[in-house]
């Protein structure tokens, strides 16, 4: 069975990739991940990425991962990242 660690990094790399995509420079702020039915290691799954809103400088993405048939529900999740400045990263 995969991690749940590994699972959320992947989930936080799709969905942070998509609001990178919708809003430039974010970082995570709030990563909540339901996990339904165990991933079986070696398995390929499919990552569906929805733009739930904007709000301001907040991005709020939805992600499902499924078997690639859709027919697996495993793990469903919401996420909130906010828009940044290089200044945040050097700590500003
Ligand atoms: C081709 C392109 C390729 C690109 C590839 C890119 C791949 C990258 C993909 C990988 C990507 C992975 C990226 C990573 O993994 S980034 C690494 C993991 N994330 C972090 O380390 C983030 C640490 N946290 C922070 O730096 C700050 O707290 C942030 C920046 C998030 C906000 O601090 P900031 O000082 O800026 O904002 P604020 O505190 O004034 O709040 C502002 C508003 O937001 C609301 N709020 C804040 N926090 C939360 C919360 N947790 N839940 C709900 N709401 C929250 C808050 O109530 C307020 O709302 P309102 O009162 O205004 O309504």
């Amino acid at each position: 069975m995969s991690m749940g660690g590994a699972i959320a990094t992947m989930i936080d790399t799709v969905t942070g990739t998509h609001a990178t995509f919708l809003s430039g420079p974010v970082m995570t702020a709030n990563l909540n991940i339901n996990y339904r039915r165990p991933i079986p290691l070696g398995s390929t799954v499919l990552l569906e990425s929805s733009l739930e809103k904007k709000e301001g400088r907040k991005t709020f993405i939805t992600c499902r991962v499924t078997s690639t048939d859709g027919s697996k529900l495993h793990t469903e999740t919401s996420a909130l990242f906010l828009s940044i400045t290089a200044s945040h990263l050097l700590g500003g």
